[in-house]
Order: C-alpha cells, then sequence, then structure tokens
C-alpha cells in the first residue's frame, strides 16, 4: 500500500493532532521531535479540542477518560491531522477501525509516586493523612495497603490536572495527592515528587508511562515511518497489560493495575511476568494475581497472556470487585 495522500507527496509538515493541556503539548512536543528525526520532515501541532477538556463533570459521568482520545481520532479519521500522540493508558482496549498504534515508544517510570505535603514519604504521612485521587485503582490498593499495615489514611475523589491536584496540597486542602511519575516527568517537575510507590504497593494502570502514536490505517507510508519509534519490549508489555484489562472487561477508569515486566536471568531477558490487580476502592477485598511466561514472540502471544491472568483473577472474583462501578 502506498501513501497517496496530498501531503504525503508535497513534504508539507505534518500535522500532530494535540489536547492543549500541558501534559499533551509536552508529551507531543518530544514525540514531534522524535517523529521529525525519524522522518526527515518538519512536525507542526495542530491543537484540538475535546468534550473533555471542556466539560466540568465528573470523569466518570461522561464516559471516562476516553472522552479525550475521541476528539483526537475523529480528526485523524477526517484527515484533519496525520497522526496523534495518546497516552497509552488513556486508550480504549478496542482499536477503532481505520486508524493504527504505529508505535509505541519506550516506556517511561511506570510508577505512581506521591506528592506530599512537607517532604513526606507514604510511611511518613501522620494518622489521618488525606490523600488525593480520583482513581479507583490507586484509592483500592492504597486503602488495601492501609488496612493490612494498620494504618489510617483517607483517600479523597479529586480531579483534575497536574496543577490543580498538586495545587491541594499546596493549599493545604489535602495532605498529598498521587500521580503517575511519567506525567511529572514530561512536565519537568519530578523535583516535586516526595516518594515513589513501590509496584507492590500499588500497581499502576495498564499501560501508564507509556506512549501511543496513532495515525490512519490509509497512511501507510507514515505508519512505516513512525514504526522505527517502536519499542518492542515496551509493546510486548503493554499488549499483555491491555489484553488482561480488556478480558476483565473492564473499562480505563476501572478499579485494574497491570504491569507486565521482563525478567532478566544473567545476560538474558528470558521470561515475561504480568501482574494485575483488581479491588474494591475501599481496599477491603483485592484480587491480586501473577503469572510469567517466555518472552511472547507475537502480539497474540501476549495478548494470550493477559487473557490467561484474567481467567484465574475472574475465578477468584475479580468480576464482582469491578461489578461496584457501572463502568
Ligand atoms: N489520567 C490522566 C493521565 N493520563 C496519563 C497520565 C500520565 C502519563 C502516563 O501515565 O503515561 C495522566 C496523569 C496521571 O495519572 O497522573
Amino acid at each position: 500500500m502506498t501513501d497517496n495522500s496530498p501531503r504525503a507527496q508535497t513534504g508539507a509538515p505534518l500535522r500532530l493532532g494535540t489536547r492543549r493541556s500541558k501534559l499533551a503539548m509536552a508529551q507531543s512536543g518530544l514525540v514531534a521531535d522524535a517523529v521529525s528525526e525519524v522522518t526527515g520532515r518538519a512536525v507542526e501541532l495542530v491543537e484540538v479540542t475535546t468534550y473533555g477538556d471542556t466539560s466540568k463533570e465528573h470523569l466518570a459521568q461522561i464516559g471516562g477518560t476516553g472522552v479525550f482520545v475521541a476528539a483526537l481520532r475523529e480528526a485523524l479519521l477526517r484527515g484533519e491531522v496525520d497522526f496523534a500522540v495518546h497516552s497509552l493508558k488513556d486508550l480504549p482496549t478496542a482499536q477503532p477501525e481505520g486508524l493504527v498504534l504505529a508505535a509505541v515508544p519506550r516506556r517511561e517510570d511506570p510508577r505512581d509516586v506521591l506528592v506530599a505535603r512537607d517532604g513526606l514519604t507514604f510511611e511518613q504521612l501522620p494518622s489521618g493523612a488525606r490523600i488525593g485521587t480520583g482513581s479507583p485503582r490507586r484509592m483500592a490498593q492504597l486503602n488495601a495497603y492501609a488496612r493490612s499495615h494498620g494504618l489510617d489514611i483517607e483517600t479523597v475523589p479529586i480531579r483534575g490536572n497536574v496543577d490543580t491536584r498538586i495545587g491541594f496540597v499546596r493549599s493545604g486542602e489535602l495532605d498529598a495527592v498521587v500521580l503517575a511519575a511519567a506525567g511529572l516527568s514530561r512536565l519537568g517537575r519530578t523535583g516535586e515528587v516526595t516518594d515513589f510507590l513501590p509496584v507492590d504497593t500499588v500497581l499502576p494502570a495498564p499501560g501508564q508511562g507509556a506512549l501511543a502514536i496513532e495515525c490512519a490505517a490509509t497512511s501507510a507510508d507514515l505508519a512505516a515511518a513512525l514504526a522505527e519509534l517502536d519499542d518492542p519490549y515496551t509493546r510486548v508489555a503493554v499488549t499483555a497489560e491491555r489484553s488482561l484489562l480488556a478480558a476483565l472487561e473492564a473499562g480505563c477508569s476501572a478499579p485494574v493495575g497491570a504491569l507486565a515486566d521482563l525478567l532478566v536471568d544473567g545476560q538474558a531477558v528470558n521470561e515475561l511476568r504480568l501482574r494485575g490487580v483488581v479491588g474494591s476502592t475501599d481496599g477491603a477485598s483485592l484480587v491480586q494475581m501473577s503469572i510469567t511466561g517466555p518472552v511472547p514472540t507475537s502480539h497474540d502471544d501476549a495478548a494470550a497472556l493477559g487473557r490467561e491472568l484474567a481467567v484465574e483473577m475472574l475465578a477468584k472474583g475479580a468480576a464482582g470487585l469491578m461489578g461496584e462501578r457501572a463502568l
């Protein structure tokens, strides 16, 4: 297949559709530079306004973070932009017809972090500490950890961009907020992190820390060029994580955590481990399991690992824990 669109032939700048938020602009800017390098073409950012950017409603009520993605995808399908960059963890697991995930670049630190007042770590938070997070996944795991370690914390539902969320701590309204390390790193704000939460305590969202570069299926030449930015290990890991999420039939704001990592024995990478968790937001019940297999050599094999873990988690009651949410 060749790319017959006029733009492919003119050498005009490639148009990167992006949301206007600081995080989206930072992510798009990083990818724009990398794409310029591999294609030898200029890349221009085209702002696309999404319903999620303007709505004051609670995310859960308007259908999860997927709303941010929809407008970008429509712009791609209409040919108004040539490619788009998403946070992979915000992408619905079903790949829409007409669009391809051209690349998943090497993932950043997948962990969640704490930004707390007075430089406090999670263990140093005082009794009764109020921790802000809008994520049922983070609530479930923080509350479960607190229960099993005799800590007294309160998770407080919040939403908003990174500035808004950290603002709750700076204003003294909350003792701490939980954010993704990758987002803060891309914003150059890692210095504000007061604790990196171990993945054994809080397993990140499927795909957290990874970006997805998407274009129209008809832009075959562009897709091939973008594929140079793909990191095969990251792709395999996030494919397993997202397949677990899909097989649990959970949405992107469900209380599901997943992380696949490569186990290295000596010099050789020889196994992929996939860990998954589902919990009730109060932390009273948690299903946490892991599975290990040979490093998948295809996306299908990676997806199979995710489905296998989902079957085991469902057998341990995972479905009942997601049932408390409509999404
Ligand atoms: N839900 C919003 C969102 N989507 C992606 C990131 C951070 C970047 C990433 O995880 O790749 C964030 C912010 C956060 O969770 O703190």
